[in-house]
């Protein structure tokens, strides 16, 4: 049995910093470079689980279950190994989920998983002189660690995919799936918990979780959750200490709802093109210096009320499929407005001028109705939503290209976590 499942990755349009407080919401595009992950069930039984990334150099770890510990435990069996707490943790919640500890489960299988992410999310290296295009899942030739990446998300599209695509082989495995596995809301609910808690135990801090929400629903409307439902369920990578009623106090958390996530499509008659500026972004400490400056500052809350005015406007007009591309300047012109005093007032670079520089020439272009840079902003990338039209997409284009923005070959999606038939 092997079962594949894809998740996407994400642009936050609008909405940077203030979707880190659950009263605002997020504007997030779900994006066709996906994660993948494919569990095949093996005939042993010895509690083992080995997963491998076969884009990258040195990209395997194997794992033991310890049945017989509580919660149950899954350690790193190569210590020489360098540790992937990403994949680790995962395992880690998804078996707690699932399986009471005490001994191995009668019907259990070793596992064996593998991870694929689309070329998108990864700067490639030149292409070879007899190549047209780069193979699908192109070997980076490089330590995981030492890649350079385009900001879609990878990790979370990967632990959402991975999850997803354990726990439904342990479903079918126990029998408490159908013969097909089947992705309803409630099991894509559960993932979306499971994928949360695995995420943000991994990274060691609680972010807002869009790019978790965008790898499960696609393109929604996101807001963040309560962190305090998640901060006792967050262990150690290695250790995995937890208090004494830690299985079922996961299992409480992860079958409540934990907060209303509304689906949208982006309306065909508008284009959302990415352009990678490859100047890198320090997210968590730009948010600590614009945290600092909001605690300080008595007036911040002003400024975030303002910004989520124009966001939640942009997320009721693209909610309605809207044909007035006049509103939508105005809100997306507003809210780089209001980044740009913010980038001064805690003197973080979110939209720094290089950026403002080539956003001004792209809101010129006849048909744009919307620039912006993605997310916590800085040096990493720049968002364009235009009419869809060829011509004006070209224009868009060539001006990118004249300002040294690499157009990237990504485009919203519609569907979230998916299971791929006939992928192997
Ligand atoms: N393809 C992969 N295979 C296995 N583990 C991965 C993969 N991609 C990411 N990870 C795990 O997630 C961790 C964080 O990855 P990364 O830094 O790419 O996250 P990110 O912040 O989501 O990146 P970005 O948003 O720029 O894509 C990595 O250190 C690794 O442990
Ligand atoms: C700044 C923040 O609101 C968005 C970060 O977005 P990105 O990682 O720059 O795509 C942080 C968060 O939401 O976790």
């Amino acid at each position: 049995m092997n079962i594949t499942c894809s998740a996407p990755g994400k642009v936050l349009l609008a909405g940077g910093y203030i979707v880190l407080d659950p009263q605002y919401s997020g504007l997030v595009v779900g994006l066709d470079a996906k994660g993948y992950a494919t569990t095949t069930t093996s005939s042993s039984r010895q509690g083992l689980i080995h997963v491998n990334s076969p884009q990258f150099i040195d990209a395997e770890w194997s794992y033991t279950v310890d049945w017989h510990s509580s919660p149950i435990q899954v350690f790193q069996q190569n210590d020489k190994q360098s540790p992937n707490p990403f994949v680790q943790l995962a395992l880690f919640y998804v078996l707690n989920y699932i399986f009471p500890s005490g001994k191995q489960p009668e019907d259990w299988r070793d596992l064996n998983v593998i991870i694929q992410v689309d070329n998108s999310y990864y700067h490639q290296p030149e292409l070879p002189k007899d190549l047209h295009s780069y193979p699908k899942f192109n070997f980076l030739n490089c330590k995981l660690h030492e890649v350079k990446k385009t900001g879609l998300g990878s990790s979370a599209a990967m632990i959402t995919s991975f999850i997803s695509s354990v726990f439904l082989t342990l479903s079918q495995l126990t029998g408490k799936d159908s013969a097909q596995p089947q992705l309803t809301i409630p099991t894509k609910t559960i993932i979306h918990n499971l994928s949360q808690i695995a995420h943000c135990a991994a990274q060691g801090k609680v972010g807002s979780g869009f790019d978790v929400g965008a790898a499960v629903w696609g393109s929604c409307i996101y807001r963040r959750f309560d962190p305090q439902l998640i901060q006792h369920l967050l262990v150690d990578p290695t250790y995995q200490l937890t208090g004494e009623h830690f299985s079922g106090d996961l299992r409480q958390v992860v079958q409540k709802e934990w907060s209303p996530v509304k689906p949208f499509t982006l309306p065909s008659h508008y284009r959302l093109l990415m352009g990678d500026v490859a100047g890198g972004s320090g997210t968590p400490g730009m948010v600590k210096k614009v945290q600092k400056w909001q605690k300080e500052n008595k007036d911040s809350e002003k400024l975030f009320n303002d910004l989520y005015s124009h966001v939640s406007a942009l997320q009721h007009l693209f909610m309605s499929a809207t044909k007035s591309s006049t509103d939508l300047r105005n809100h997306f012109q507003s809210i780089r407005k209001i980044l740009q005093s913010l980038t001064s007032l805690a003197n973080v670079d979110i939209e720094p001028e290089a950026q403002s520089k080539v956003l001004d020439k792209l809101e010129a272009i006849d048909g744009v109705v919307g620039t912006g840079v993605p997310g916590a902003g800085g040096f990493d990338a720049q968002f364009c939503v235009l009419q869809n039209d060829k011509h004006q997409i070209e224009k868009v284009i060539d001006l990118w290209n004249s300002c040294g923005v690499t157009p990237m070959q990504v485009g919203p999606t519609d569907a979230g976590l998916s299971v791929v038939d006939n992928f192997l």
